[in-house]
């Protein structure tokens, strides 16, 4: 077993453990979230013909090509085609045909102008100056043209995609199926979030600030009853987790205390322990198994250790499994906006906040934030990476940090 692993040699390690789920049919109605398993091409045009933008009259260029203030050219109206029906006839030399937004173009006619450049009767329509051959015409297949591969595989399906779908006429879709994550708080000190505090007791918050990252990216989360500090609890806990999760995460219990359990457990159960302990602050408390081919991360009970380790290391891996092809954090470099006093002698992660001023990324670090507290990543869109040092980082200096804004 690997013990004391950088964050990043930790998180490979558990990505290399993770495999991308099996996949589902599902209605384009539930699909908002979900990652495409295939790749969707556009099996028609759209539009499917070529319509017009405006509500005028269509007719041949070349008829008005000598119309002007002076002397306009006055068209007969042959009929008038609105929206969701078509020309009964091909538009004829010296005629004009009265067209509504979105109709199609009749054969033969090349010009579309708007009502508000002509005069118009009933029966005529007078034009006072030329148009271009091709104006104002939406040609067929603008915005998708038949064939063209218009989303890949492991594409999250967004609002706009969810749109070119329903366009598409693609009411059935192959996403990949959710992540079930089981999480599991051990902790004789906790009580439920809605008992009275008692002495020595803390309510359980913990679960409920990484249940919220892990269904925001869009894994199907379930918050087991606390278990208490004892090995058979605990394997019990672990054991019925895994009858149906795709991934276990526990918290607490995995430091160096008389408590602390979860090493022997995962040990007893004969799970493949990938590694102990990361060099990572805060958030190096940290446990990583295969069980029953289920991955078990078990994060530290400090409930900011705990979001950060997991946003770090299990949200890509989590993010693998769901199918997306993008699934690490993006990262960014920025410049730290103010001094951060806190010396880190062994480098630290601290949450903060990404904003553009000027055309510039700077980056905003939360000087107040410890491993117990949630606080501090309220609002925060980044996970700032601190290089070790004694004195601080200066104002101005450049920043490395793991973008979350994805997941606030
Ligand atoms: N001798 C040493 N002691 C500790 C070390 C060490 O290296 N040597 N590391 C410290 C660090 S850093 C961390 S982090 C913790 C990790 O300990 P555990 O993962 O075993 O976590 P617990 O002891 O169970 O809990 C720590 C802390 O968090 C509170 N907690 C736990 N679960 C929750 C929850 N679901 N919601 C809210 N709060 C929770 C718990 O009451 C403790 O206060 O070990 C240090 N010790
Ligand atoms: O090891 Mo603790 O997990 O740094 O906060």
């Amino acid at each position: 077993m690997k013990e004391r692993v950088e964050m990043t040699e930790g998180r490979s390690m558990m990505l290399d453990a993770v495999s991308v789920m099996g996949t589902e049919t599902i209605d384009l109605l539930e699909a908002t979230g979900r990652i495409l398993a295939e790749d969707v091409f556009a099996q028609e045009n759209i539009p499917p013909f070529s319509r017009s933008p405006l509500d005028g009259y269509v007719l041949k260029a070349a008829d008005i090509k000598n119309a002007s203030k002076e002397h306009p050219v006055t068209l007969p109206i042959l009929e008038e085609v609105p929206a969701g029906k078509v020309a009964t006839q091909p538009l004829k030399e010296g005629t004009a045909i009265k067209i509504l937004t979105g109709a199609p173009i009749p054969d033969g006619a090349d010009l579309v102008v708007k009502f508000e450049d002509t005069e118009f009767t009933d029966e005529n329509v007078t034009f006072f100056k030329p148009g271009k051959s091709g104006d104002n015409i939406v040609p067929v297949g603008e915005d998708l043209k038949e064939g063209q591969l218009v989303l890949e595989k492991g594409s999250k399906i967004t609002a706009p995609v969810r749109g070119i779908l329903a366009g598409l006429g693609k009411s059935k879709l192959k996403v990949y199926k959710k992540v079930r994550i089981k999480l599991i708080s051990t902790g004789s000190e906790l009580i439920e979030i809605d008992a009275p505090l008692a002495p020595g007791k803390i309510r359980n918050s913990s679960v409920y600030t990484l249940a919220s990252y892990l269904s925001m990216s869009g894994a199907e989360v379930t918050i087991c009853p606390n278990v208490e500090d004892t090995v058979e609890a605990i394997s019990e806990a672990v054991r019925t987790a895994s009858l149906d999760a795709d991934v276990i995460m526990t918290t607490g219990g995995v430091s160096v205390g008389d408590y602390d359990h979860l090493k022997t457990v995962m040990t007893q159960l004969g799970a493949d322990i990938l590694f102990w302990k990361m060099r990572l602050k805060p958030g190096g408390a940290f446990l990583a198994c295969v069980y029953k081919n289920i991955p078990v991360f078990s994060l530290s009970g400090n409930p900011a250790s705990a979001a950060i380790s997991m946003i770090l290391t299990c949200l890509p891996a989590v993010r693998k499994m769901s199918g997306y092809t993008q699934y690490m954090l993006p990262e960014i470099d920025g410049v730290l906006e103010s001094d951060f006093k806190k010396k880190s002698p062994n480098g630290r992660m601290v949450p903060g906040k990404l904003s553009i001023q000027e055309g510039k990324a700077m980056i905003w670090l939360s000087g107040h934030s410890g491993n117990g507290m949630l606080h501090p990543l309220q609002g925060c869109n980044i996970i700032g990476e601190l290089a070790p040092s004694m004195e601080g980082v200066k104002a101005g200096s450049m920043v490395h940090a793991y973008y979350i804004g994805d997941f606030i």
